[in-house]
């Protein structure tokens, strides 16, 4: 009945926890984020850097993909040893920022969670309130090197990275709708932006129209009928605290795969809240695996997203890189 299968045990942990010589902050604000929440708290975060007398430069992102090009533009005009980026947004501003980061990997980053879903902070940081945040990152004792997954698409060029999730079919078509939605915009105003995952799972449930799909872990091969998504996880959450891969860790130099398949309609959506626990595993629907190297072929192009942000399409091929990215 019980179908989690763990055929890689998780690896010696790499953690590192030591203290950094930090002479400079930079802070890449995305005052969009949270559909416009991150402005005001980044108001509250600047004047506790002020009153501190920290040395510091904030920068606004002005559209999607900039804060990547900034962190490129930082860490090519400064040295690196002496600095730490910090991510004020949400997830896909952190997705943005460690990319920037691909070609510099000695330079830390942490993150002030003042987006809507904000899984990042769940699953690295562990701190959800962005002042706390802002306190543990400037006594930088908590640094540590983590893993980061790596995705390549037949239709991108080069190698991609990614922080917590890079999913596959429904959950991508769930991040694409509540992108888009007028909803998100209100529930973030009521501080529920995580909500708005929840309403598109349930206008999405009907529509969908799940995939065939070849997956390859490592060297073995498998075949699913009917997949509803394939999540590949670094940590446990995606979508606002949905704990798709309960076991994942971002320290053991493994991945973790949820592979939901041949269930119907109305099961996943009675089953759904069962994941906000990690308790869908048990269903003989979800397979649960994990590996290093992991691809996904299907006969019809099925979208993906990486940390939430749409990025194409399968087929894809997914790999962790081990200890690769400092965090603070
Ligand atoms: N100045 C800007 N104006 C509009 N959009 C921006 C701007 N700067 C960045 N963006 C885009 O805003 C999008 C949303 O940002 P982000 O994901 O950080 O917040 P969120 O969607 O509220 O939070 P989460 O991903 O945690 O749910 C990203 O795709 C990013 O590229």
């Amino acid at each position: 009945m019980v179908v989690v299968e763990r055929f890689r045990s998780h690896k010696k942990q790499n953690w590192a926890g030591k203290r950094m010589n930090i002479k400079k902050f930079y802070f890449i604000v995305n005052k969009s984020a949270g559909n416009g929440k991150a402005g005001s708290f980044w108001y509250r975060l600047r004047k506790r850097l002020d009153e501190r007398g920290i040395n510091y430069i904030a920068v606004d992102t002005h559209c999607p993909g900039h804060a990547e090009k900034l962190a490129i533009d930082i860490c090519r005009t400064e040295k690196n040893d002496e600095i730490a980026l910090v991510a004020v947004g949400g997830d896909g501003t952190i997705h943005e920022v460690i990319n920037g980061l691909s070609d510099f990997p000695g330079v830390p980053v942490g993150f002030l969670p003042a987006g809507s879903g904000n899984d990042f902070a769940r699953g690295f940081t562990h701190e959800s309130d962005p002042l706390m945040a802002l306190d543990k990152i400037l006594s930088t004792i908590n640094l540590a090197t983590y893993d980061m997954g790596a995705y390549r698409l037949a239709e991108s060029v080069g190698l991609r990275t990614f922080a917590s999730t890079f999913g596959i079919g429904f959950d991508a078509e769930v991040s694409r709708v509540t992108n888009e939605s007028s909803y998100k915009r209100w529930l973030n105003k009521i501080k529920l932006g995580r909500v708005a995952y929840i309403v598109s799972v349930v206008r999405l449930v009907f529509s969908y129209v799940p995939q065939d799909i070849e997956l390859v872990v490592d060297e073995r091969k498998m075949s699913f009928n009917r997949t509803w998504l394939v999540a590949v996880s670094n940590i446990p959450f995606m979508g606002g605290g949905m704990m798709v891969n309960p076991s994942a860790r971002p320290n053991d130099g493994l991945l973790d795969v949820c592979v939901v398949h041949n269930m119907n309609r109305f099961k996943l959506l009675v089953l759904f809240p069962l994941i906000y626990g990690g308790k869908h595993i048990r269903y003989k629907e979800v397979k649960i695996l994990r590996g290093e190297k992991i691809t996904v072929t299907s006969r019809h192009p099925i979208t993906a997203h990486a940390d939430g942000e749409i990025v194409g399409s399968t087929p894809v091929s997914i790999t962790v890189q081990p200890g690769i990215r400092k965090v603070i």
